[in-house]
């Protein structure tokens, strides 16, 4: 024992070599202060706590951001909607609100504030969530938003195998029971898709079509929810294309409407005039959720997208070299191939159960690529108003079955060409039966007369004239044979 305490430092050697130390600790300090610029010095710091803290803690951290290889990460959607249903008194903060106008006395809706944080119990495991926020530099670019979710080392593998998955699942059932659908439109100067409820009233049962048809559409989407393997099997996307054309008021929006409403599906309403180019439309369309509904309406209005590719290619300009397709304020620079490969390219497989809607009212004007079969898989022409129409809207309007005046109403609806928006219009002018009849029998008398009249102008222009207008009517001579077509589906 003595010997031992013979061997240690003396007090005064221990203070001398505490001191020497110090000292040398301040002098690396202030070299490296001289020579390190502050920020590589707090770079420095900041990594070498993150590694010993990393080192020592017991805490695992998973971060689940919006993104996941250029498309919507699941995981983040998943966690958005299951959060909201574990906000509890642990939490400090809750970002309520409402966009449901129908119902303004309804408790607002909850959604997650930034930098909140949330406590969950899952099977004994005690995990803690914080929603996290980052700006972009560039004001097009979304800000990055991510979940971090934290657990005991110990307990990593059971968060991964069981915890998100049970996250996955919960959230799929809350969407499922959900009330309201919504509709999203894309806003251009904060590059992201803004929501809205989505209340419209038409249904199947409320639209004014032939009821094989509807029988017809109902089927399909049906099968199309059910064939999840099928799709798997033949190797193809699990997505269904429909193209609405028609003239305008024959219901193709409400048709839209009535799909939403049947599948309780969401719609993302697409206008092309807000995308800037391809790889902008690609970054928009993998923004979008399963169980949606892609709507781009008007679709022949879009320059690029309808025209056909050859006649874009002989724009002036484009041969002086001018970069084609090039974006501008009134011409979008979606391409009709970078449309196409979302349509069945190799973009179209990222997702799963979508449902793409074009409406036109001019299909002579789209380009035939956008036509070929295996693009769009149903075309359904929308038509003019027929006696079912009529009858169908008469008991949703007026609440009637039957009539003495229907049989003269049937007759001269298969003489005039009247959308069901008009004959609607027409029942709405009065809550009594007789006089909305009545006035629509005396509005379809001024429509019959109207067209003979048109027609008698028209026999008489001169030969030269017809002759002129046959150089120049092929539009016509599509649109004629798009009435042939009335009422076919083209399924492929
Ligand atoms: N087939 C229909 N069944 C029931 N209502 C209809 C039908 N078609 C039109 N309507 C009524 O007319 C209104 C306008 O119809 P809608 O907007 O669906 O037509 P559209 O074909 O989409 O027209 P556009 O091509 O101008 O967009 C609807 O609000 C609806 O009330």
């Amino acid at each position: 024992m003595a010997t031992l305490l013979k061997e240690l430092p003396s007090f005064s050697a221990l203070v001398s070599a505490y001191a020497s130390i110090s000292a040398m600790a301040m002098l690396i300090r202030t070299m490296l202060n001289e020579m390190l610029p502050e920020r590589m010095r707090n770079y420095v710091a900041s990594k070498f706590s993150e590694l010993t803290s990393a080192y020592f803690s017991s805490d695992f951290t998973f971060v689940i951001e919006d993104r996941w290889q250029a498309a919507d990460n699941l995981m983040f959607r998943a966690a958005e909607v299951y959060l909201p249903t574990r906000i509890g008194p642990s939490s400090d903060s809750l970002m309520v609100g409402s966009n449901d106008s129908s119902d303004p006395t309804a408790p607002p809706k909850r959604s997650i504030p930034v930098d909140c944080t949330i406590m969950d119990d899952f099977e004994g495991m005690r995990l803690k969530w914080t929603f996290s926020s980052i700006e972009t530099k560039k004001y097009y670019i979304p800000s990055k938003r991510f979940f971090s979710l934290t657990c005991k080392k110990s307990l990593r593998e059971r968060v991964e195998q069981e915890y998100l998955p049970y996250i996955s699942k919960t959230a799929q059932e809350i969407l499922k029971k959900r009330e309201s659908l919504s509709i999203y439109t894309y806003d251009q100067e904060y590059s992201m898709w803004e929501s809205a409820v989505f209340k419209h009233p038409a249904t199947f049962e409320t639209l004014a079509m032939e009821p094989e048809l509807k029988r017809f559409i109902t089927d399909d989407l049906d099968s199309f929810v059910q064939r999840k393997e099928f799709f798997e099997n033949v190797g193809r996307a699990w997505k269904r294309g429909y193209l609405l054309y028609g003239p305008p008021g024959t219901g193709k929006s409400s048709l839209v409407a009535a799909i939403a409403n049947y599948m309780r599906y969401n719609i993302y309403d697409l206008q092309f005039q807000s995308v800037r180019n391809d790889a902008d439309l690609r970054r928009i369309l993998t923004s979008t959720t399963n169980q949606s509904i892609l709507l781009i309406e008007d679709i022949d209005c879009s320059t690029n997208v309808s025209r056909d590719r050859a006649k874009v290619k002989e724009e002036p300009g484009e041969e002086d070299g001018d970069e084609p397709n090039r974006p501008s304020a009134i011409d979008p620079g979606v391409t009709l191939s970078g449309l196409l490969n979302f349509i069945d390219g190799l973009w179209s497989s990222c997702g799963d159960e979508r449902i793409i809607i074009f409406t036109t009212n001019h299909k002579e004007k789209l380009d035939p690529a956008l036509l070929r079969p295996g693009r769009m898989d149903v075309h359904i022409y929308m038509g003019y108003c027929t006696p079912a129409g009529f009858r169908k809207l008469a008991a949703t309007y007026l609440r009637i079955k039957d009539d003495k005046v229907f049989a003269c109403i049937d007759d001269l609806i298969k003489s005039v060409e009247v959308t069901p928006a008009e004959v609607a219009q027409q029942l709405m002018i009065s809550d009594e039966p007789k006089a909305a009849l009545n006035g629509l029998i005396e509005f379809l008398n001024r429509k019959k007369t109207k067209t003979k009249e048109d027609g008698a102008e028209e026999e008489e222009k001169t030969v030269e004239e017809k002759e002129g207008e046959e150089k120049t009517g092929e539009r016509q001579k599509n649109s004629e044979h798009a009435e042939i077509e009335t009422r076919c589906i083209y399924l492929t």
